[in-house]
């Protein structure tokens, strides 16, 4: 088949990557010409495992092409809308700007007979409202939520645990297309939910607002923890056991980040009082509230284990991305915390094998080096993001680098044990 992707940002570049390598004939398209001049080369414009190989080997195909003219779209039959969905200046709703920028840039493109599909991530009504527009051109139009993960992108995108079409009342074209599309995954078995619009944008926001509050329980947990004495871990790990709960999502720590969650439950609760149910999403405040917290704790107990004040103290960051394998750093705990630092007065110093180059360019004011520069000399050693090369530092040699033995875990990774061992006061969160 051939496709178009509108919007060739993180989910964009995987989406096209990975159709491509299903055999379709994919045009990747976008309005920043530098993402998509990189991305034409076969080059990621940001850190994904096994990206940069995919787009090489689908460029040589020939069947992976790149442009910056929406005019390219005109061949293909199905166009995936993958644009960015960020928060307003409000700080709560999406801004759709660019959904609607790219349907109306599609417009002129279509023939009757082309299905639009929107992979966005979109407050529901959205797609009622651009079904109209689509419609008018005789092409139709489907919603499509995506569910990956960034750091394992590829992986999702070809064996996502489900698939999800939300399609017009009647319509089985937009589902034909997608089942051709989908081919290769849906005969591996994956399952198939096929609904209304309402239901696939529903999905996306509430499995995304599920995974939050699940994050900010055992988060509220870990604060329950540490001051009780108990072990937020164990009590993971324990709960976990119990498979209606699961142990996954269950990590407490600096909380999280990223492109999505924290702006799709803030989105999600603006939509929702809208529609007159605010009160039904009003926990997500709460959610929200408890994951800002545990950046002030990192904070508060860096300040406190450092006799009171951090000015002049000399800290080392490991970790700027919002999670590991990525470099990620929008919205990110760790940088967030890292700045907080910078600006009480500390000497900072922070690392991250991916992200320091984003961290720089958003934040230049901070002290950014290798992990050999950020320990030398370091009063504190704080942990804030779970990348493997941090779990697996010799608190031995890395106790030869710095001037303190003091280490926050700010995503209880670290040995606890061995660390202690070692002559180190070891703080993890919701850990005594
Ligand atoms: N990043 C992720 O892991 C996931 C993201 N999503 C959702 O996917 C959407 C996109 O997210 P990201 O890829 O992270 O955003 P992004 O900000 O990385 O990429 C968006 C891209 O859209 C381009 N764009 C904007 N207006 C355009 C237009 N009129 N025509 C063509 N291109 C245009 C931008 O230049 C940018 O490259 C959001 O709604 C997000 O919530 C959903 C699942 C996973
Ligand atoms: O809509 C999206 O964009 C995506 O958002 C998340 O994916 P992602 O943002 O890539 O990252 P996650 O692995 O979900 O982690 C999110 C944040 O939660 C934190 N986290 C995760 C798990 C945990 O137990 N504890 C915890 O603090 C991570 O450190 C990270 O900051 C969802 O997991 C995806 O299903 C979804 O498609």
């Amino acid at each position: 088949m051939r496709l178009s992707v509108i919007g060739c940002g993180y989910l964009g570049a995987v989406h096209a990557a990975a159709m491509s390598s299903l055999g379709h004939s994919v045009v990747g398209i976008d309005v920043d010409e530098s993402k998509i001049e990189a991305l034409g080369r076969g080059a990621a414009p940001f850190f994904e495992p096994g990206l940069p190989e995919l787009l090489s080997q689908e460029i040589a195909t020939g069947r992976l092409t790149f442009s910056s003219d929406i005019a390219a779209a005109a061949d293909a039959t199905v166009h995936f809308v993958a644009v960015g969905t960020p928060q307003s200046a409000d700080g709560l709703s999406a801004d759709l700007r660019f959904v609607d920028a790219a349907i109306d840039a599609l417009l002129p493109h279509l023939t009757p007979g082309d299905v639009v599909v929107g992979k966005s991530t979109v407050p529901v009504g959205t797609a009622a409202r651009l079904a109209e527009k689509v419609s008018a051109t005789g092409a139709v139009l489907a919603w499509n939520p995506e569910f990956l993960r960034e750091g394992f992108a590829i992986q999702d995108t070809l064996t996502p645990d489900r698939l999800v079409y939300g399609v017009a009342p009647g319509d089985d074209v937009a589902k034909a297309a997608l089942d051709e599309v989908y081919a290769t995954p849906l005969a591996g078995g994956i399952p198939l939910i096929v609904t209304d619009y309402a239901t696939a944008e529903l999905v996306k926001v509430a499995a995304n607002a599920f995974l939050a509050t699940k994050i900010s329980f055992i988060n509220a947990m870990a604060e329950v923890a540490e001051v009780s004495g108990a072990d937020v871990t164990s009590l993971a790990d324990a709960i976990g056991h119990d498979a209606r709960i699961g142990r996954r999502f269950l990590n407490a720590g600096v909380g999280f980040g990223g492109g999505c969650l924290p702006k799709d439950i803030r989105a999600f609760q603006a939509r929702a009082t809208e529609l007159g149910v605010g009160d039904s999403v009003r926990f997500l405040t709460e959610v929200d509230k408890i994951n800002l917290r545990r950046r002030d704790r990192v904070v508060d107990l860096a300040t406190e284990l450092l006799g009171g004040d951090v000015t002049g103290k000399r800290i080392a960051v490991l970790g700027l991305a919002f999670k590991p394998n990525s470099d990620d750093i929008r919205d990110s705990p760790a940088l967030d915390i890292t700045v907080r630092l910078h600006e009480a007065g500390a000497a900072v110093v922070a690392t991250d094998p991916e992200a320091v180059a984003n961290a720089r360019r958003r934040h230049p004011e901070v002290g950014f080096g290798t992990t050999t520069e950020a320990l030398a000399g370091a009063d504190i050693v704080i942990l804030l993001t779970e990348w493997s090369e941090y779990r697996e530092l010799d608190p031995t040699v890395v106790a030869e680098a710095t001037a303190g033995r003091i280490v926050i875990d700010g995503r209880n990774t670290l040995d606890a044990a061995r660390w202690r061992a070692a002559g180190w006061t070891y703080r993890g969160l919701g850990r005594s």
